[in-house]
């Protein structure tokens, strides 16, 4: 299954910048082993703003939760997701969309 997923990230400026530090380094390895594993297909920063769209291609609504959670930087911030699907008009493979 598909996902678009927008993370908003927000972290309070008074937090100590070392434990900051470790968490966007523990962020960066969680996210590149889920790259190289498949599930998590695209990453783009938002031009401007501390902030990503994701696609994410997992078994299911539950894996994404799971997965979502466990990110170091989730307690500071904000995610949407949007589930997604084959639309009629697309050329692309189905497999993409399964
Ligand atoms: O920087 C971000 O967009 C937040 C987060 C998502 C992956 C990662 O390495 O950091």
């Amino acid at each position: 299954m598909l996902f678009h997923v927008h993370m908003l990230v927000d972290i309070p400026l008074d937090l100590d910048k070392t434990y900051v530090e470790e968490l966007k380094a523990k962020e960066k390895a969680l996210s590149q082993d889920l790259q190289r594993q498949g599930k998590w297909t695209h990453i783009w920063r938002i031009a401007g703003q501390y902030a990503n769209i994701s696609i994410f291609n997992v078994a299911s609504a539950g894996e994404l939760h799971d997965i979502l959670l466990s990110l170091p930087l989730y307690p500071f911030m904000q995610v949407e997701v949007t589930a997604l699907c084959q639309h009629y008009s697309s050329v692309k493979n189905e497999e993409d969309a399964h």
